[in-house]
């Protein structure tokens, strides 16, 4: 697609503006922003210069990046004054894992798994959801732990409940920004113990098909932990984009990690990488660094199995604390430096997403954000 440009400039001024432009190289880029097509108009009035940028995947840091980076130049090479930057998300629809038909209202479904329980996969889940909300993309969450729904406490949202409005539909639940929806709202949590096999996956199915989500870009999937039976058959069903696995560094989760990648690749479930968990322990206190589960054992099984390390998140007690008051620390402002990380992590998912993923022409909404 050509860039449109105001008559205001000479060919040289052109050449010199998309010059700068394809010069911005961001870990998200594969290709520059002219190749990618995301610069859609630059044009001047008088002496604003307006700068019109359309991405395919959430990207709200990196577009902040790409204002301090080029601004300056770019106002040079204008000889305007000011300049006024617009985003526009065109977020892509990609090819879901053996071509299952979309669910309803969902662009792209994001499964977040772990090979055992407990490395921190909902907590991975609810902070990701929200890291891809504040990068841009609308975002829903699936609660498809249905041995343990935790995601409902983890939003601060365990006493609500979702209504129908034909008794067939259920709304979902809209907390801190997201569409939600989980077992946990409909029941007790400690009655979804008993579920077993087809029951886990029937439930499973009408939870994702049945729910009225609402022009979801990304839908993050919390899924049950483990690499049984019951994992393979919700892979296999489910209309994957991606999987992403959920580890912790001790040797033994990691052996469990290499068992859900092997899962993932049995069904044709594209793995986009490994979240490590609970890296480095950070002290509340003096801040110090300890790797008390040791180090360096994502990077290894990374390299092994040809996936990527995605992020790579502290044990911290604030990550704990912030979801035990249904605020994640994402959006709870404890620390600046976690966030970061979930953001980057966001960052990392959508464009890895894309980057692997083939197009599905058609299915693409136009929405402006900012
Ligand atoms: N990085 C972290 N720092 C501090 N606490 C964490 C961290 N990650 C997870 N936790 C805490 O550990 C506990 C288990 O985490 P979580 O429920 O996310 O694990 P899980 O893998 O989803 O477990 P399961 O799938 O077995 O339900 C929670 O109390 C959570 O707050």
């Amino acid at each position: 697609m050509t860039i449109q440009f105001s008559h205001h400039f000479t060919n040289e001024q052109q050449t010199q503006l998309i010059q700068c432009l394809k010069n911005f190289s961001h870990p998200t880029l594969q290709k520059d922003l002219t190749a990618l097509s995301a610069v859609k108009k630059i044009e001047k009035m008088q002496e604003v210069l307006r700068v019109e940028i359309q991405m395919p995947f959430a990207w709200n840091t990196a577009f902040e990046l790409l204002k301090t980076t080029v601004t300056d130049d770019l106002l040079t090479i204008a000889a305007a004054q000011q300049i006024k930057w617009q985003l526009h998300y065109q977020i892509a629809t990609l090819k879901r894992a053996n071509n299952h038909p979309a669910v309803k209202g969902v662009k792209n479904i994001i499964a977040i798994t772990s090979g055992k329980g407990g490395v921190g996969k909902s907590t991975t889940t609810v902070n990701l959801a929200l890291a891809l909300q504040a990068q841009g993309a609308k975002v829903g969450i699936l609660d498809a732990d249905i041995y343990g729904p935790s995601i409902p406490h983890m939003l601060g949202a365990a006493n609500q409940r979702p209504t129908s409005p034909d008794n067939k539909h259920i709304n979902p639940i809209r907390v801190h920004g997201l569409q939600s929806n989980s077992i946990g709202y409909l029941m007790d949590s400690d009655n979804a113990t008993i579920w077993r096999g087809p029951m886990a996956s029937s439930a499973l199915n009408q939870l994702l098909n049945e729910t009225l989500w609402h022009e979801i870009d990304y839908l993050v999937i919390d899924m049950p932990p483990g690499t049984g039976d019951i994992q393979l058959t919700l892979s296999q069903q489910i209309p994957v984009t991606g999987a992403v696995v959920v580890t912790t560094p001790q040797d033994i989760a990691l052996l469990d990690a290499i068992k859900g990648i092997a899962m993932f690749n049995k069904v044709s479930v594209p793995v986009l990488g490994i979240v490590e968990n609970m890296s480095m322990h950070i002290c509340s206190n003096c801040g110090h660094h300890e790797a008390i589960f040791g180090t360096g054992g994502a990077e290894k099984i990374a390299e092994k199995y040809h996936v990527q390390v995605l992020g790579q998140l502290p044990l911290h007690i604030c990550l704990r604390e912030d979801l035990d008051q249904g605020t994640p620390t994402v959006i709870a402002d404890s620390h600046p430096g976690i966030k970061q990380a979930y953001l980057q992590l966001a960052e990392k998912v959508a464009s890895e997403l894309y980057w692997q993923g083939s197009v599905i022409p058609g299915e693409i909404m136009f929405r402006e954000v900012k």
